[in-house]
Order: C-alpha cells, then sequence, then structure tokens
C-alpha cells in the first residue's frame, strides 16, 4: 500500500455520509480512497462539489459488499452506493489504453494499484488520493504544486494530452478557477497538441470554457488559451485572438453563466441579432441564448445611454441583472441603483399585469378577434410602459378607442 504524506486533520463535513462505505471497502480488505478534486478542494480549503471514490476492488467485489447499489458505468468501474442516502460513485481503479480518437480509451483495464491508477490521471494536483481516516497520498507532489500554485500534467504532458485532449482546456480552465500558473513543459504540450481539441465534443469544451471564464483569475485562462493557440480550435473564436486579448484586461471575476457568454460575445462584436449563431456553434441551449441576447440588447442602450422603460421592460429582471454585471467587468458606465429602482418602479413589469386584456376589449364591442387587436394590445402595453396611458380600465378603454379610431 502506498505510503502516506500527509494528514488532513478534520475532513470538511460533506465527507462524512461518504466515510462509512470506504470504511466497509477497507474492512473487506480491499483499498479506498476519496480521489480527484474533492482532494483537491480539501487541502485548498475550496468548497467541494462532488465526491469521488476509488478503490482496489472490481466492480462484482464492491457490489457484493453494499445492499443498494446501481450500475451506472459498470463498463468503466463505476457503480453506485445507495446505501448511505446520497448515492457515491466508486470506480475501479483502471488503466487506459488505445485513444485512437482522442477522448475515449479503447479499452479500460482494471487493477488493483492506486498508483497506476493516479498515474493516468490529468495533473499533479488532481492525482491525490485520501483516506477515510484523512491520510492523503500524494506520489506526484501534488501538494507542492498546490504550494506553488501550479498547474503541471501527470508525467509526460504529450502523453496526457494524446489520452485526452479535452485535458488542455482543463488545464486553462484550472489556471483561471484557482488562479494557479500552468508548468512550462505542460504549456508546452498544449502548444504542441492544441489541434487536438477538434476532435472533442463542443458540449465539452463549452463546459471548461465557462468554467474558465467564471474563475477567480480568467486571464490566466485567457492568457494560456491564446499562448497555446488552443482558441483557435474553439467554436467561432479563430480569427479573434485580439479580441480574446481585450478580453484579458476585463475587470473579472465574474458570477453568471450568462454574464460569461455575454461578456465574450460583447467582446467580439456581436450584438443580440448576430450572437445566435455563435452561440449555437458552442452547442448552448435555447435558453440561455435567448438570456444572452437579451442582455447584449439592454447591454447595447446601456452603452448607447438610451435606456427606457421599454427596453427595461423587454430585458426583464434577469437580464438586467447580468447586463450590469456584465457591465462592470467590461467598465462601461452605468448608474446601476438607478437602473434597478426604474425597473422597480415600471408601471408593469410583465404583460399580464396590463389591467385589460384582448377578452375584454371584444366584449366591450370595441374590437374584432384578429391581427388588429394583437397590434392594438402591443400598442396599449407600450404606452402603459411608457407611461402615456395609465394602467386602468378607464383610461385604457379610452386609449383604445383614440388607437382603432387611428388604426382605422
Ligand atoms: N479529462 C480528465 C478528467 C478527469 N480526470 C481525473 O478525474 C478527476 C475527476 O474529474 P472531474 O470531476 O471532471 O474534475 P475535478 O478535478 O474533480 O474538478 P471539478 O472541481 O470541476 O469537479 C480529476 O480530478 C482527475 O483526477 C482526468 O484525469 N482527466
Ligand atoms: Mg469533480
Amino acid at each position: 500500500m502506498p505510503s502516506e504524506s500527509f494528514r488532513v486533520q478534520h475532513l470538511p463535513a460533506i465527507f462524512e455520509p461518504a466515510r462509512p462505505i470506504l470504511a466497509t471497502i477497507e474492512k473487506a480488505g480491499f483499498e479506498a480512497y476519496f480521489v480527484g478534486g474533492c482532494v483537491r478542494d480539501t487541502i485548498l480549503n475550496d468548497p467541494i462539489h462532488d465526491i469521488d471514490i476509488a478503490t482496489s476492488a472490481y466492480p462484482a467485489e464492491v457490489k457484493q459488499l453494499f445492499k443498494r447499489t446501481v450500475d451506472t458505468g459498470i463498463e468503466h468501474g463505476t457503480v453506485m452506493i445507495l446505501d448511505h442516502g446520497t448515492g457515491y460513485e466508486t470506480t475501479t481503479f483502471r488503466t487506459e489504453s488505445g485513444y485512437q480518437d482522442y477522448r475515449r480509451p479503447d479499452s479500460v483495464t482494471f487493477v488493483r494499484s492506486l498508483e497506476e491508477d493516479l498515474k493516468r490521471r490529468d495533473f499533479t494536483i488532481n492525482a491525490l488520493a485520501m483516506k477515510e481516516n484523512g491520510a492523503v497520498v500524494d506520489l506526484f507532489d501534488g501538494q507542492g504544486d498546490l504550494k506553488r500554485h501550479l498547474i503541471r500534467a501527470v508525467g509526460d504532458p504529450n502523453e496526457r494530452f494524446l489520452e485526452d485532449a479535452l485535458r488542455m482546456m482543463r488545464a486553462v480552465r484550472f489556471a483561471s478557477k484557482l488562479d494557479f500558473t500552468i508548468d512550462p513543459q505542460t504549456l508546452a504540450g498544449i502548444k504542441d497538441h492544441a489541434p487536438l481539441l477538434a476532435k472533442i465534443a463542443v458540449e465539452r469544451v463549452q463546459v471548461e470554457f465557462e468554467k474558465l471564464l467564471l474563475g477567480q483569475n480568467p486571464a490566466r485562462g485567457l492568457a494560456g488559451l491564446i499562448s497555446t493557440g488552443l482558441y483557435q480550435y474553439c467554436p467561432g473564436l479563430k480569427d479573434h485572438q485580439i479580441a480574446l486579448e481585450k478580453l484579458e484586461a476585463a475587470n473579472w471575476p465574474l458570477k453568471s453563466s450568462a454574464g460569461a457568454w455575454t461578456v465574450l460575445t460583447w467582446t467580439l462584436g456581436l450584438n443580440s441579432q448576430t450572437v445566435g449563431k455563435f452561440l449555437k456553434a458552442w452547442k448552448l441551449s435555447n435558453q440561455m441564448i435567448k438570456a444572452v441576447q437579451k442582455s447584449l440588447k439592454l447591454l447595447a442602450a446601456i452603452a448607447g445611454d438610451q435606456v427606457d422603460n421599454l427596453a427595461l421592460f423587454n430585458a426583464g429582471k434577469a437580464a438586467l441583472d447580468t447586463a450590469l454585471e456584465v457591465a462592470q467587468v467590461l467598465e462601461i458606465p452605468v448608474d446601476a441603483v438607478q437602473l434597478q429602482k426604474e425597473y422597480q418602479t415600471l408601471p408593469i413589469q410583465d404583460s399580464h399585469q396590463l389591467a385589460i386584456n384582448g377578452k375584454m376589449l371584444i366584449e366591450a364591442g370595441v374590437v374584432k378577434p384578429g391581427p388588429t387587436m394583437g397590434k392594438l394590445l402591443q400598442r396599449l402595453q407600450t404606452a402603459v410602459i411608457m407611461g402615456t396611458v395609465e394602467n386602468n380600465l378607464a383610461d385604457l378603454t379610452s386609449a383604445t378607442k383614440k388607437f382603432t379610431e387611428e388604426m382605422e
């Protein structure tokens, strides 16, 4: 069994429910460890979001030790254990070989040795293992690199990136997230293999890029992305080195995902009309695309000092918050408090709040069903939002009469 090099005295509370799983596996004579990000984040004292467990027990052996298990990825050695409330995934130590397509191993071989398993992991800071009792196994000086604030590939960087090209994106993502430097040899490995990123599913690149933009210091991640040429293999970024360099100088950090994509696309010179195609290439959801379109539109109004009630109404609260967040990061001057106040005091914030509707108009006999009615309601709504008509039945009815006469 590998020797321990350090011991975490008090495991964060999030580990508690998972400890009995490791204890059970150990009692049966196997090894079991917390591995990957959760160990890194424990040592960094950062929030932990998911717990990964690795074990020398083969999947069939794991399943014998627990009452309730689910085969979530049995061919890769992953079994979900449900005995202790929330499910915990355990993965058998494994080595992988092949990687003909630079993203999936051709075959997975289960092994009994922790070292073999850790050797195939991406970076030294992610190749730490921790026992149930807090003892840390660190075979590649991951703790030294955590102290030195260094992203360094385990072993030969070229091998690691040939195994999985997404790791190049992960390197720049961690540089941003943790505000760490990328080790020169690791950086050189990225430079040499950057074109392989094109082989990776865009959805996976998107996740890493968004995390980069939401990190502690995106300037670091962007600098890595640019200096290695990796950006050229990201959707729609090939011709945008200068814009990306400009983005490096922004007033980071950011909080929201919509904010991240808005900051990026604004800096690339896209607008609410042109942004759709770009974000589709990144495989973002329609919901996210709509959110970015709205905040870009409002941001354009803010930058042109043309924000009125209608612009605020059309944007809505979420896009307003995003646009204000982005304005701060991009140092676009805006009185955020004032705009929030204007939004709060809009005559209506939602179409449903209009004091008249189509049914009422028909019943009052002022308009017949059809396309005219839609136009009329739109006009009434705009008039209310802009404050030229009061939002009450009497005023809206007389405005309706006036508008219908004009429209005839
Ligand atoms: N391309 C990858 C992805 C993951 N890993 C290994 O699998 C672990 C878990 O992966 P994942 O949860 O994707 O990343 P984390 O490092 O845990 O980071 P996060 O905080 O984003 O979960 C990593 O720590 C690393 O040891 C790897 O070697 N190569
Ligand atoms: Mg993780």
